[in-house]
């Protein structure tokens, strides 16, 4: 372990944001290990390559639990990047991310109030982790350093590090979607969540509605106003508020998804199909994925075309187990194992099991194989900030013999990838049908479909949301604003404005609270 009070010096000059090292902070971060184990979680996929270019830092949870004595960073540096980790306590993970994280902030984005635990010691928690984060973070930090925090887990980050003179930009990406006022006033402790952005420069989230949402949350609470299009001014500060959808390496995988062709268990599978159509289903085990309506809409398609089916489809369902020890997800892996066993035992046969599920993680190179293979990928989740699974289903296909997407009205991918077909997960007969239509469905129309979607994916790629991102973080696109009257990372006063102060404004509730 390394003493990063020795490698690094605190803050305290001018930021100048021209030659700055990248900052990304993330509740999970993929340090390298000998093993190379795959990633479940897109957030981690989908970052891979952001910090390749500029260098820097990897910041966030190790994933481990040590006590408390033990918690300085740990550094590992690969080449350009460091990554650099700290454990928490058993306390910590279950108040900041079981808890707060996961069992209050993660559901009501999802518009599940119903899930929802408001619990005093999960808050104080959540608070207290970004603040021991922050202080940690700081110290490690160069003034010309362009920090890009990540994910609900972190939104308390960037005021507990202006709290500490940090004035470097900071960024905030929100990768789940952003309910609407009445929704989003559930949160506990919502003002302080909400002012809490106010400390980014930017603040970013997957779709234009996810933005508007937030808007219109600063704006019912009569905390701000929107300004200038796409900007906010709010507890006396202005930011930009902007959707960046993000996206895959649509060309990568497609590379991945052929040579997966000869992959050992891509061929297993193509075998043990014995010529019939395969469906897909690739998902976290999560109750917002919409895996129990699916294998309700699946049965009812099984149901409505007995014979054809099961002379003609399989499908595969990958899960891997997800945050397990929250209760609201030992729930939801029982009740899925359930409903597969009810439909496996009622529709299927001595020599055909229709819905084949597996708990596993699954290489990029497997699933690329096997989304190659699909006949159709179902995306169905009842809510999803974007899902880079239907991403990569479209760009795993065979441009010569695609496979049809069905995908959920309900995910983010779905503002993009309109040549999907479209359903509403809650409607299982419609769902049913789509995925009749989808194995039905003419070469040529598939054709045109997967053109239409691939086109999308090239022209968005990851590196085009991750330019696009940096470009508002680091304030390069400020230029254009420098002459109006409030420029990112101004504070407002009287009509007075000065940029780049340290910001030092804790509501009452944060002292209530104790920080
Ligand atoms: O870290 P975990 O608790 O194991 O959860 C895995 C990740 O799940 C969430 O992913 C989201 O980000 C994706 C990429 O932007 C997006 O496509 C998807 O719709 C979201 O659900 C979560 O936001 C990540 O922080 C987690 O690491
Ligand atoms: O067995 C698996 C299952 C999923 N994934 C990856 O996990 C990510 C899931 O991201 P998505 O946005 O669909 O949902 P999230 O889990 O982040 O909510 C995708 O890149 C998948 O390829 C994987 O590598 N192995």
């Amino acid at each position: 372990m390394v003493n990063l009070d020795l490698l690094y010096k605190p803050v305290s000059l001018k930021p100048d944001r021209s030659n700055g090292r990248l900052i990304v902070v993330s509740n999970r971060v993929p340090v390298p290990t000998a093993s190379g184990a795959p990633a479940a979680g897109g957030l981690a996929v989908a970052l891979q390559s952001a910090l390749r270019s500029k260098g820097g830092i990897w910041f966030g949870w190790s994933g481990k639990a040590s006590q408390e004595a033990d918690r300085e960073p740990q550094l590992r540096t690969l080449g350009s990047i460091s990554f650099a980790v700290c454990d928490l306590t058993r306390r910590d993970i279950e108040e900041y991310y079981h808890g707060f994280a996961n069992q209050a902030l993660w559901p009501i984005c999802h518009y599940r109030l119903d899930l929802a635990r408001l619990s005093e010691r999960d808050a104080a928690g959540y608070f207290r982790v970004n603040e021991f984060f922050a202080r940690r973070l700081a110290k490690m930090l160069r003034p010309d350093d362009v920090i890009w925090i990540h994910d609900y887990h972190f939104i308390p980050m960037a005021a507990f590090l202006r709290q500490l003179g940090v004035q470097n930009r900071i960024g905030y990406f929100h990768h789940i979607p952003w309910p609407s006022p009445d929704t989003a006033s559930a949160m506990p402790h919502y003002d302080r969540i909400l002012r809490s952005f106010s400390s980014y420069d930017v603040v970013g989230f997957q779709t234009e509605p996810d933005a508007d949402n937030f808007r219109d949350c600063l704006i019912e609470s009569g905390a701000g106003r929107a300004v200038d299009g796409n900007w906010c001014e709010a507890y006396g500060r202005k930011f930009q508020v902007d959707a960046f959808p993000i996206s895959i390496d649509a060309e990568a995988f497609a590379l991945e998804a052929r040579l997966a062709e000869r992959n050992t268990l891509v061929k297993r599978m193509r075998a043990s199909l014995e010529g019939r159509a395969m469906i897909i289903g690739v998902d976290r085990l999560d109750y917002s994925k919409g895996i129990k309506h699916r294998i309700e809409a699946f049965g009812a398609f099984l149901e409505r075309y007995p014979e054809a089916a099961k002379a003609r489809v399989t499908m595969l369902q990958i899960t891997p187990k997800s945050r397990s020890e929250v209760p609201e997800y030992a729930n939801i892996q029982n009740e899925v194992a359930e409903e597969v066993g009810h439909l496996n035992g009622k529709l299927g046969d001595i020599d055909w099991t229709p819905l084949r599920y597996i708990n596993k993680t699954m290489s990029q190179s497997a699933l690329a194989g096997l989304y190659r293979m699909a006949r159709v990928g179902l995306v169905t989740p009842l809510r999803d900030g974007m899902n880079l699974v239907a991403k990569e289903y479209v760009a795993a296909q065979s441009p010569d013999d695609p496979g049809v997407l069905v995908l959920s009205q309900f995910a983010g991918a779905a503002r993009e990838l309109k040549s999907a077909l479209i359903v509403n997960p809650y409607d299982i007969g419609a769902t049913a049908a789509a995925i009749a239509r989808a194995i039905e469905m003419p070469l040529e129309e598939r054709q045109d479909r997967w053109r239409d979607m691939m086109a999308t994916l090239r022209d968005n790629s990851i590196d085009h949301w991750t330019a696009n991102c940096l470009q508002a973080i680091s304030g390069e696109s400020e230029a254009d604003l420098e002459g109006s009257l409030h420029p990112a990372g101004s504070i407002i006063r009287s009509g007075a404005i000065a940029k780049s102060e340290p910001w030092l404004a804790p509501s009452p509730i944060w002292t209530s609270l104790g920080y």
